[in-house]
């Protein structure tokens, strides 16, 4: 193992720079080769370091392993011991260790083993997913203008867009895509300070604040950031305490040109329960909108991410699967996953539409468009003893309303149709009503057991 792996870094030195060796393969620990399973078992000081090596010479490792045990070896890159315990911790008690350092560091080139030290840092101080970046985003006309602007901001945090919102559905790529920027200016400035973090968990970051009385800390750590990615911002609907943080964190940020990036599943003034001088000032940047891919984008999309996996899909099976998966791109991510599953399954080496037909069977009953909104009116109105005409009414008894919210919920979950267009099929109700249903719907089902066993009958009845 020893003898195998100086053999390993010697070799590597003959094929890269110095200073690649010494920032990325030095610092990697052999730790086993298990024997039945032909692994290589290495490990990496810290999880930047490990996606970094992971991405860009597992294969040579894993040729160089191949030919030395004279056998298909697979390398399994793991964190080292002490950092993954660090990884561990829950990541609002790291809030105080966080607090900004004194001076921002100087702007480095990222292959040097300081400048890789100094990455590697930034990136887990981050939060940021090193998967995600501008190379492996998809551009199509769906969102090629979240993206130019996406780039813009990168290029120059603070000064073009500020607040820049993106919002769009489920799965469209929004958290891709502010992820790609954090890489990005990381990449070009490693001492920037840069932190994602999700809605939800700013909203309790507030709370552990309140608890704790290190409102200071915590103000002065967000009001310090270069750059601030907060995702699915819908979050803050009714948290007044953090809507009034935030509102004092964007205020110095923007004040002090720091860049501020806000991820939403809907546009500023459509924001439920958030106070109106927040959404005047998301609006006071630039407001983009990501759109669900079209044909071309849906195929360009699975046809990356195949390769990307190893997975050989033909043209056609890609544009089959496009063809019938509309909605979003982590559905057509799930597809592929299911697909490669399959065909490993069934020992099936080339992935052809049959397989996919198979493979994919409750999905494409869904999507073929054999749930019709009068087909999920009629069940509704079946189930809760109720007139079909009513979900048409403009009559509002709660007996009615609570069944005909259901329906418009079920409406958006199983059938390709926009929130306007299930809105006219509900007689002409306005697209708000119908978002309001589903997510009223969407909530009260997370909390109430009858409910959701009453969602679970219908979704059963109505997929057949
Ligand atoms: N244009 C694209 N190119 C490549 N991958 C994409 C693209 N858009 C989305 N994805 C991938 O699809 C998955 C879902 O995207 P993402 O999580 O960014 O969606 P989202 O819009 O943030 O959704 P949500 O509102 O549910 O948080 C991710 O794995 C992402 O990498």
């Amino acid at each position: 193992m020893k003898d195998f792996w100086q053999t390993c870094v010697h070799r590597l030195e003959q094929d890269l720079p110095p200073q690649q060796i010494s920032a990325w393969i030095r610092p990697l620990v052999p730790l086993a080769f298990d024997e039945a399973q032909a692994v290589l078992r290495v490990s990496a000081p810290n999880r930047f370091k490990l996606e970094w090596v992971r991405k860009n010479f597992s294969r040579q490792i894993e040729t160089l392993a191949s030919e030395w045990y004279k056998r298909p070896v697979q390398v399994a890159f793991e964190l080292a011991a002490a950092n993954a315990a660090y990884r561990a911790a829950p990541a609002s008690a790291e809030l105080p260790a966080e607090a900004p350092e004194s001076a921002p560091a100087p702007v480095v080139a990222a292959a040097s083993p300081a400048a890789a030290a100094v990455v590697d840092a930034a990136h887990d101080r981050s939060r940021l997913n090193t998967d995600l970046t501008f190379d492996n985003f998809v551009t199509g006309k769906a969102n090629q203008l979240a993206r130019a602007a996406a780039l813009q901001v990168a290029e120059n945090p603070g000064v073009s867009y500020n607040p820049l919102f993106l919002y769009g559905g489920v799965g469209l790529g929004k958290t891709h895509l502010i992820h790609a920027i954090g890489n990005a200016l990381l990449l070009s400035n490693a001492g920037a300070r840069v932190r994602y973090v999700h809605a939800d968990q700013y909203v309790s970051d507030v709370v552990k604040a309140y608890q704790r009385k290190a409102f200071d800390e915590f103000k002065r750590y967000y009001h310090s950031l270069d750059l601030l990615l907060i995702d699915d911002i819908q979050f803050f609907a009714g948290k007044n305490r953090t809507q009034e943080e935030f509102f004092y964190a964007f205020e110095a940020m923007v004040a002090q040109r720091k860049q501020i990036i806000i991820t939403s599943d809907t546009y500023p003034k459509e924001l439920p329960n958030i106070d109106s001088r927040l959404i005047s000032r998301f609006d006071s940047g630039l407001t983009v909108a990501i759109e669900p891919p079209e044909l071309e984008m849906r195929v360009a999309i699975l046809l990356r991410k195949a390769e990307s996996e190893g997975v050989t899909m033909p043209e056609e099976v890609a544009f089959f699967i496009a063809k019938h998966l509309r909605s979003n791109v982590r559905e057509l991510e799930g597809a592929l996953r299911k697909v490669s599953a399959y065909a490993r399954f069934h020992g099936r080496e080339v992935l052809t539409v049959e397989v996919c037909k198979d493979a994919l069977k409750d999905l494409l009953s869904v999507s073929n468009g054999q749930i019709t909104v009068e087909n999920i009116q009629k069940t509704v109105a079946d189930f809760y003893k109720m007139k079909v005409a009513d979900m048409y009414s403009k009559r509002r008894p709660a007996n009615i309303a609570l069944p005909r919210q259901v329906a418009m919920y079920l409406a958006k979950e199983l059938t390709q149709k926009s929130l306007p267009e299930i809105g006219d099929l509900f007689g002409g109700r306005d697209h708000t009503t119908v978002l309001h249903a589903v997510r009223k719907i969407s909530d009260a089902r997370s909390k109430q057991t009858e409910l959701n066993h009453a969602l679970h009958v219908l979704e059963q009845t109505l997929k057949g």
